[in-house]
C-alpha cells in the first residue's frame, strides 16, 4: 500500500536507481514528509502497525520543537541573533523523514546501507537502532563508528545549515555500515527551509577574514540531487 509510486520520491522501496553508474544501498527505506503537514501524503503512511500515524505526529511535533530551540542556540553560539537562521527558512520549513532498514548483508565488507554523503538539510536528527551500530563519520580521512547512547538523538550539521553560517559549522561526511549477522534500524528527520526561498550566509558571519563562502540559493535539495547523479559534491558547486 505504502510503496513508492514510479513518479514520487516518497513512499516505500530500495535506493532508487538514478543512473547506470550507481553503486546501489544495501536498505529499505521510508520516505515521509512530516511538515508542513498539509502536504503529507497519509495514503503512503503505514497504517500497521496502527499507532503508526499518532506515533510519528506525536514524534514529528516534539523534533520541531527542538530542532527549532537547537538552531536559536546554535545562533548564539556564532553571536547571531537567535531567529537569524529560522528567518532564513521562511514561514514553511520542511521535515522530511527517512525510515531506514539494513537487512542482513552476506558482504560488508563490500556493500554500504548509506554511502558516503553528507546530508541536505539544514539539521539532521537521527535515531539509532538501540542495539546495532552502523553509522560512521569521516574525521580527518578515518572513519569513526558513532556509538548508541540509550535513549539519545543524534544530531547531524547539513549543508545547508554549513552555507548560512558562512563554513562555521561542517557538515560532515557520513556513512553507514551493515552486518553479516543483524539487521538495524534508523530514523532520520531532515529539517530544511522552504525550497522557493533563498538562504545564504549570514552577512553577519561575513567578513574581511572569512569572505563569503557561498552563493546564495533556493532549493538546495534540486542542487544536490542534480550533483549526485552527477557523482560531484553538492557543496563544492555552489562555494565562491
Ligand atoms: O542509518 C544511519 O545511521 C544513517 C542514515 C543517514 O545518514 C541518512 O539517512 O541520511
Ligand atoms: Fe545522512
Amino acid at each position: 500500500m505504502c510503496f513508492r509510486p514510479e513518479d514520487d520520491v516518497e513512499g516505500y522501496g530500495n535506493d532508487p536507481i538514478l543512473s547506470d553508474k550507481q553503486i546501489l544501498d544495501w536498505s529499505d527505506r521510508l520516505l515521509l514528509k512530516l511538515v508542513p503537514e498539509d502536504t503529507r501524503k497519509l495514503h503512503l503512511w503505514p497504517t500497521n502497525p496502527t499507532q503508526f500515524r499518532e506515533v510519528v505526529s506525536g514524534y514529528s511535533d516534539e523534533l520541531k520543537r527542538i530542532v527549532e530551540a537547537l538552531m536559536k542556540a546554535m545562533a548564539r553560539c556564532v553571536g547571531l541573533e537567535e531567529d537569524c537562521f529560522l528567518k532564513q527558512y521562511g514561514g514553511k520549513e520542511m521535515m522530511m523523514s527517512r525510515f531506514n532498514h539494513y537487512p542482513v548483508c552476506p558482504r560488508p565488507d563490500v556493500v554500504l546501507g548509506v554511502k558516503a554523503h553528507s546530508d541536505g538539510s539544514g539539521v539532521t536528527v537521527l535515531l539509532q537502532d538501540d542495539k546495532v551500530e552502523g553509522l560512521q563519520i569521516l574525521k580527518e580521512g578515518r572513519w569513526y563508528g558513532v556509538p548508541i547512547i540509550p535513549h539519545a538523538l543524534v544530531v547531524n550539521v547539513g549543508d545547508q545549515m554549513q552555507i548560512m553560517s558562512n563554513g562555521i559549522f561542517k557538515s560532515p561526511m557520513h556513512r553507514a555500515a551493515v552486518s553479516a549477522t543483524r539487521e538495524r534500524y534508523s530514523l532520520a528527520v531532515f529539517h530544511l527551509p522552504d525550497p522557493e526561498v533563498e538562504i545564504g550566509p549570514a552577512q553577519d558571519l561575513v567578513t574581511k577574514e572569512l569572505p563569503q563562502q557561498y552563493r546564495n540559493l533556493k532549493n538546495y535539495s534540486a542542487i544536490n540531487f542534480d550533483c549526485f547523479q552527477k557523482g560531484e559534491i553538492a557543496l563544492d558547486s555552489v562555494k565562491i
